[in-house]
């Protein structure tokens, strides 16, 4: 594809999409939104006229046969996720798919059987937050010594049942809607993957989710990954990065308010409490309209696609084996 800007479907009125991923495309470099489809025509209409979107279609189908189309963008329930984005692509469509990618690794799996000429991707919008990038940058550089040891808690409080990440038959859940969040950041900062996972699991006991979760990853060479998810707590989210001589902490790692500034909190621990920390500012930003571009960029041929299908897969594997590890009890390998 020549330099041109990428034309976005969106598929269905999701929240996510509405609030912050229409808005980012629309910020973004590459990529306009060109048409909305909805299982519902007049919403589909009406979310076209309220962001400025040209067209609008009352079926997903609709939209993957539009001819203008270059990508999608997949934000429907996870159970969705995997079966759509093999329609798109069989339709000749990029997809941009929500997280979790899949509900397991086996139902990730389709994904590697379709045409390789069409990209498809995991909406992990945090790895193009230019605060995780300079956040890797200062590890590579060796200032906090040698990292060892990761903690990541990710919280908020929804109990309404007709939520998708309350409803087990969509694959809701702490762990497949925020703990993969957690997870990744422990690929993405020790750049390792992790061999044996243990885990704890309460689930509610009306909606069969798993509503608070907390598990342990080993990375090898002693690096370790602790981290809470839940879905009926106080909302609260934070990662610390901890090494040998510093650490560093990203106070607000996942939901970084969007085009507001950052900050990076670095200490060598010399005062307890927040006595030696030395804060760093990450300019404002837009982490959806980073990631359109990270995306829009690879489907033009100016740059690879890092993550793709086999990164998504690697994800799925994981929390295969946070789940798995929960029901039998005891470490389970990553394989
Ligand atoms: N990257 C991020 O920052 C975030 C990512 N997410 C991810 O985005 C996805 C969507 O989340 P969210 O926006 O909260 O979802 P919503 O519940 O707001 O939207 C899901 C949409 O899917 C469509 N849909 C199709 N079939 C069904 C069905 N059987 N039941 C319900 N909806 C259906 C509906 O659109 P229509 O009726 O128009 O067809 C609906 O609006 C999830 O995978 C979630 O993990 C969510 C929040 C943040
Ligand atoms: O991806 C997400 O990020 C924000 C969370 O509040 C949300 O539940 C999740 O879907």
């Amino acid at each position: 594809m020549d330099g041109s800007k990428i034309r976005w479907g969106i598929v269905s009125t999701a929240k996510i999409g509405r609030e912050k991923v229409i808005p980012g495309i629309q910020a973004s470099k590459t990529g306009v939104v060109a048409a909305i489809a909805s299982r519902n025509r007049d919403k589909a209409g009406e979310i076209a006229g309220e962001l400025g979107i040209e067209k609008a279609y009352g079926s997903y189908e609709e939209l993957f046969a539009d001819p203008d189309i270059d990508a999608i963008y997949n934000p429907l329930p996870n159970h969705m996720h995997v079966p759509v984005t093999v329609q798109a692509v069989e339709a000749g469509k990029h997809v941009l798919c929500e997280k979790p990618i899949a509900l397991s690794a086996e139902d990730a799996s389709t994904l590697l059987s379709l045409p390789k000429d069409r990209l498809i991707a995991e909406g992990f919008m945090v790895r193009a937050h230019p605060q995780w990038i300079r956040a890797r940058e200062i590890i590579r550089s060796g200032e906090l010594g040698d990292l060892q040891a990761i903690q990541g808690f990710f919280s908020f409080f929804n109990d309404d049942p007709d939520n998708i990440r309350n409803r087990a038959d969509m694959g809701g859940g702490a762990l497949m809607d925020i703990g993969c969040y957690t997870m990744l950041a422990g690929r993405y900062f020790f750049e390792a993957e992790p061999q044996r996972v243990v885990s704890l699991i309460d689930r509610d006991p009306e909606f069969g989710t798993d509503r608070f979760t907390s598990a342990m990853m080993d990375f090898g060479s002693g690096r370790q990954l602790t981290f809470t998810v839940s879905t009926q707590l106080t909302p609260f989210q934070r990662l610390q990065l901890v090494g040998t001589k510093k650490r560093l902490e990203i106070p607000i790692p996942f939901n970084s308010p969007q085009g507001d500034a950052s900050e990076l909190r670095l200490d060598d621990g010399s005062e307890l409490g927040d006595g030696s920390v030395q804060p760093e500012a990450i300019a404002p930003c837009d982490q959806y309209a980073e990631l359109a571009d990270v995306f829009g960029r690879a489907i033009r041929g100016e740059t690879t696609l890092t993550y793709g299908v086999e990164d998504a897969l690697q994800n799925m594997k994981i929390l295969d084996a946070i789940f798995a590890s929960a029901e039998r009890g005891g470490w389970v390998d990553v394989t």
